[in-house]
């Protein structure tokens, strides 16, 4: 059986979804409000999900967010963040620590190899996650905690997070240039399923570790293959 613990900042949101989907998945998903931000709330968090369902498997390390009016705040969330979640998934995970391994997969962004000027914190972050990820997963204790680590990195999706932005007329400044960004996100975005689609590849095939998968709406998703040197 899969069980599913959603874990957000914003309760209100995540109790609505986690309801929506208990029409069809009934106890089998289960809120808790966590702020990435706070290693105490992480470490409360995946402490909670462990004692429900007694192991974890798979973590996607997805919170994000775009605020270039705060960059060392975006730096925190979107990067010290995934970190943050990593190591405490870690503790627990770990296949030689009384864990079963698993598979920790980071939301990175097309930004973090493809420069924006708009975003530079927002792309430094992603980047960081891409470089977390490779790094991670090279370590060779990988043949004592078995836990896989992978990235996503997606072009422009459609979500609120693109909507918000948007909303915000640019007053915020969460874009360098709030007309550079309207003229980006009336370009074709890619639904959120596609997003999913490569989630639940990089679950299921267990040869994938330190992947970053580049998904856009112009081909198939595919590896980024980087420089050796
Ligand atoms: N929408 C897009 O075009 C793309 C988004 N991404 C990344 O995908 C991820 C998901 O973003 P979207 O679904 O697009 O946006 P979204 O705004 O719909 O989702 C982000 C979620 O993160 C939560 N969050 C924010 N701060 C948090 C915190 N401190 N602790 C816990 N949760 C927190 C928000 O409440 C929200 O539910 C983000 O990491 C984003 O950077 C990557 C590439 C493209
Ligand atoms: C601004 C980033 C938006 C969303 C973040 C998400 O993680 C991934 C997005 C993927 C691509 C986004 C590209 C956005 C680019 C820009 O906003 C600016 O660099 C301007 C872009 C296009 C302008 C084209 C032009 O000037 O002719």
């Amino acid at each position: 059986m899969q069980l599913v613990i959603i874990a957000d900042i914003d309760a209100a949101k995540g109790t609505s979804t986690t309801s929506e989907l208990a029409t069809e998945y009934a106890d089998n998903v289960t809120f808790i409000e966590c702020d990435v931000t706070n290693q105490e709330s992480v470490e409360d968090t995946l402490g909670k999900a462990k004692d429900t369902y007694g192991r974890l498997d798979i973590i996607s390390n997805n919170a994000g967010a775009m605020m270039e009016n705060d960059p060392i705040g975006t730096i925190n969330l979107n990067l010290c963040g995934v970190i943050r979640v990593a190591a405490v998934a870690m503790s627990y995970m770990r296949a030689d620590k009384g864990g079963s391994g698993g598979i920790i997969i980071n939301t990175a962004s097309l930004t973090g190899v493809k420069p924006s000027y708009n975003c530079p914190a927002y792309c430094a972050s992603k980047s960081g996650v891409i470089g977390f990820t490779r790094s991670f997963a090279m370590n060779p204790d990988f043949d004592l905690h078995k836990v896989r680590m992978n990235c996503l990195c997606p072009g422009m999706v459609d979500t609120p997070m693109i909507q918000g932005v948007l909303d915000e007329d640019g007053k915020e400044g969460r874009v360098l240039n709030f007309d550079r960004f309207r003229y980006a996100a009336n370009l074709p975005q890619l639904k959120p399923s596609a997003v999913a689609d490569v989630f639940i590849d990089l679950v299921e095939n267990e040869s994938k570790n330190g992947a970053a998968m580049l998904i856009t709406v112009e081909g198939p998703p595919r590896d980024i293959e980087f420089p050796i040197y």
